[in-house]
């Protein structure tokens, strides 16, 4: 039996994939083998011994800590492009309410309507100038970080009439096919500022990344942008986009992060990280990060990991054993011969690497005793053996 633990809520449509008589799956489950999350700090999380992978249920893995994970022998999912449609159609909404004053003017209309002795449909017909606002139409929108929802937002922003321009100097063949040929790729993130009127972020939160958009980036960008950030809040320097929202360089910031520092200040538009929270998509990644947990712990097959490279390799033998070891020289001879010391036939094998680490997954005609699991443990390098019987 397989422990899964969740620690947040997982739609039940991932959930009910693994199947009752395999896997155990709660918020109490104890030395869990697996853990199901979302957007929960993992940071500060100590790992119990069983723990062997966690699956991210959507993109951004910056609640995870990676390095620690790669040390434990841990393999981290996430779910690409799963919940990229419920992020782009979050776009078109800031886009739009980043333009005229569509949540200013619903709530002025309430109190209006609260107010004894208002004739409303008067008071709309003359009070209603206080919430213009520009059209999308024939506006410049600057799209940073070309990926699953980068792409999408482009594309459907070159539906609504705009011009597009987008930036990502890791843009992969794949993220690249799937662009209109219509958007304007440039090379140089300036090249963006200068001519957007609306810009909005979809990169990954890390060290690089943070506060991308700061002071000085913004002093690039023409006067009155709006500015969307529906990918992490650390993207954008909080101090600085205060400075450019009070000086009038920043007309309005959206953030689907707001904290304490942004959430009240003037034309600031704070969401709660309503990004991802659609049915639709909460059920695509829930499904996705199950599947991938469940073939991780029964098969040792990788597909989507962060942290080591995609492995997938049909059965063809008795046992299987996977190891994840340092992507150092002579870690395959070491194996092997331990294996053929043992008189065991290799019957397939893969090795794979991602930057510091590797993964070997051995199929074998016979089952190994626990002593030559241990001694494959001991070598120099290796961090976790795994023995799988079919
Ligand atoms: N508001 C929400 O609920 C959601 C937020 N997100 C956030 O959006 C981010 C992007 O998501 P996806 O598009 O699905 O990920 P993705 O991995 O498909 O795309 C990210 C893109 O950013 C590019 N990139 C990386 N560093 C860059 C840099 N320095 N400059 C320009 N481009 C750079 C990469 O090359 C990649 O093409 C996630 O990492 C997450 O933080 C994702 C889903 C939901
Ligand atoms: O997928 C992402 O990166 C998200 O930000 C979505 O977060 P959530 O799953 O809604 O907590």
């Amino acid at each position: 039996m397989y422990r899964i633990k969740t620690l947040n809520k997982i739609s039940s449509a991932g959930l009910d994939q693994l199947d009752k008589s395999r896997f155990q799956v709660g918020n109490d489950v104890e030395n869990e083998d697996g853990i199901l999350v979302r957007s929960a700090a993992m940071h500060d999380y100590v790992f119990p011994d069983a723990l062997r992978a966690i699956a991210r249920a959507g993109a951004g893995t910056n609640n995870i800590p990676i390095d620690r994970c790669s040390e434990n022998g841990i393999v981290v999912f996430n779910t690409p492009g799963a919940n990229a449609n419920a992020v782009k159609e979050l776009v078109i909404a800031a886009l739009l309410i980043a333009s005229r004053d569509i949540l200013g003017g619903a709530e002025w209309v309430q109190e209006q309507a609260h107010t004894p002795n208002v004739d409303l449909a008067t008071a709309v017909e003359k009070g209603k100038s206080a919430f213009v606002g520009p059209e999308l139409y024939r506006k410049t929108l600057g799209v940073i970080g070309l990926g699953a929802i980068g792409a999408l937002v482009c594309n459907i922003a070159l539906d609504l009439g705009m011009d597009v321009y987008g930036y990502d100097p890791f843009l992969s063949v794949d993220a690249a096919l799937r662009l209109d040929r219509h958007v304007h790729v440039v090379k140089n993130v300036d090249e963006l500022y200068k001519v957007s009127d609306y810009i909005t972020i979809h990169v990954p939160y890390t060290n690089d990344t943070k506060d991308f958009i700061n002071a000085e980036a913004i002093a690039k960008m023409k006067g009155q942008v709006r500015v969307l950030n529906l990918a992490r809040g650390g993207l954008v320097n909080d101090d600085d986009m205060i400075a450019a929202l009070e000086s009038g360089r920043v007309a309005k910031y959206v953030t689907d992060f707001p904290d304490d520092k942004i959430a009240l200040v003037h034309n600031v538009i704070a969401l709660p990280h309503l990004g991802a929270s659609t049915p639709e998509s909460e059920e695509n990644c829930a499904r996705m990060a199950a599947d991938q947990l469940k073939d991780y712990l029964i098969n040792g097959n990788i597909k989507n990991s962060v942290n080591l490279p995609n492995v997938h390799q049909d059965w063809s033998g008795i046992s299987r054993v996977c190891l994840i070891h340092k992507n150092i020289p002579a870690m395959l001879t070491k194996i092997t011969s331990i294996l053929s010391e043992e008189g065991v036939n290799v019957e397939n094998l893969t090795n794979k690497s991602k930057k510091d680490y590797a993964y070997t997954m051995v199929d074998l005609n016979g089952r190994i005793k626990d002593a030559v699991a241990d001694e494959l443990r001991s070598i120099p390098g290796m961090i976790r053996v795994r023995v799988l019987n079919h």
